[in-house]
């Protein structure tokens, strides 16, 4: 699957010949199974037509450009998606940068300059309710009225439900804040993990008796929080562990960070990619008097989460 960063990397279509191709647009957060359903139509459809099946998405996500404060916590990142639409059978992920300039863009700019001239698109698929363009101006009429003239077809997508209810991206986070990961698996379609990469921490867990690989989660927010146990998957295979994800009030920290100590494991994960599968949630974060009673929770975590995975391994 191909790549493509920034509105200067799409090449404007002069040469004819170009297959084109078609396209969907959205954040695709967590890339779910609604969406999942959008992008097997969207695949079909480039089959069909001989093109390429394109997803496009924009980073920072609009709302963490417009509203950064109140912005809801991510699922994922940019590198999962790819993943997950790769897998997909995604031809290529366009990424636009979203900012200032981007977004005061006109919605007809957007439809001939983006959409015709540089991705020479052939068939648009897209919500009813999706708005683009200086002040959200743009909308599926709009779209449809444009395919006419420039010759693409517009279809929207039908809702992917659950027990009645739609899937999105917000109905999960909702999930994971109540601590349902049973229901944000269902609408997922797989266990609701973090990936990320070990950094140097203080070395502080290793002296308690308990180290810790540290995940960074750069500038995400997570939508889970607390002690978990959890399955890790590195280069080293399938392990398990317990996991805290908080920002560490015993010990004063301040930012949000994901430590996971993986039983029956000393490999050096420095450096490397890893995946955090939460199984369970065990407790809440706290704030402890001393180290040492934190870490006399820690051990009464580790035993309860040994006896979790023991019970499904
Ligand atoms: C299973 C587990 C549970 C944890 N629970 C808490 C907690 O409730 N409160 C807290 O302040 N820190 C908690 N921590 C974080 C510890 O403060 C941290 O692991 C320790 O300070 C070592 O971190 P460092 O080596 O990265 O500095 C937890 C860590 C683990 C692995
Ligand atoms: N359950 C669903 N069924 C069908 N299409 C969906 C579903 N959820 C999202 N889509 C479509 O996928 C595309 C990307 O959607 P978007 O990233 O806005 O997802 P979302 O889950 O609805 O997010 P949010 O909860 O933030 O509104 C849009 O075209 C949208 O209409």
């Amino acid at each position: 699957m191909h790549l493509t960063r920034g509105i200067h990397n799409m090449r404007i279509s002069a040469d004819k010949s170009r297959r084109g191709c078609v396209l969907t647009i959205g954040n695709f957060d967590g890339v779910h199974l609604g969406h999942q359903q959008v992008i097997l139509a969207l695949v079909a459809k480039a089959k069909k037509l001989n093109c390429e099946a394109a997803v496009l998405v924009f980073e920072p996500q609009p709302q963490e450009l417009f509203a950064p404060d109140t912005a809801p916590a991510r699922l994922c990142r940019l590198r999962d998606k790819y993943v997950l639409l790769k897998n997909l059978g995604i031809d290529r992920l366009i990424c636009i940068n979203f900012n200032k300039k981007f977004a005061s863009l006109s919605a007809e700019t957007f439809i001939e300059e983006l959409l015709v001239k540089r991705l020479a698109i052939k068939h648009l698929i897209v919500g009813d309710d999706f708005h683009f363009g200086k002040n959200r101006q743009g909308n599926f009429a709009m779209l449809k009225a444009a395919g006419e003239k420039f010759n693409f077809s517009v279809t929207d997508t039908a809702s992917h439900k659950l027990a009645g209810c739609r899937v999105s991206s917000t109905a999960i986070r909702k999930s994971l804040e109540q601590d349902d990961l049973d229901a944000a698996q269902a609408m997922l379609g797989r266990p609701y993990s973090i990936i990320g990469k070990v950094f140097h921490g203080d070395k502080r867990g290793r002296e308690m008796g308990f180290p810790t690989a540290n995940v960074r989660l750069k500038r995400r927010v997570s939508p889970v929080s607390g002690v978990y146990a959890v399955q890790v998957n590195s280069q080293f295979g399938q392990h398990y562990g317990v996991a805290n994800i908080g920002s560490r009030p015993t010990i004063a920290g301040i930012r949000q960070q994901l430590e996971v100590h993986i039983f029956d494991f000393d490999d050096d994960l420095y450096g490397e990619v890893i995946e955090v599968v939460m199984l369970k949630k065990l407790r809440s974060e706290q704030k402890f008097n001393s180290l040492a009673e934190l870490t006399e929770q820690i051990a009464r975590d580790t035993a309860q989460a040994r006896t979790f995975v023991q019970g499904i391994a």
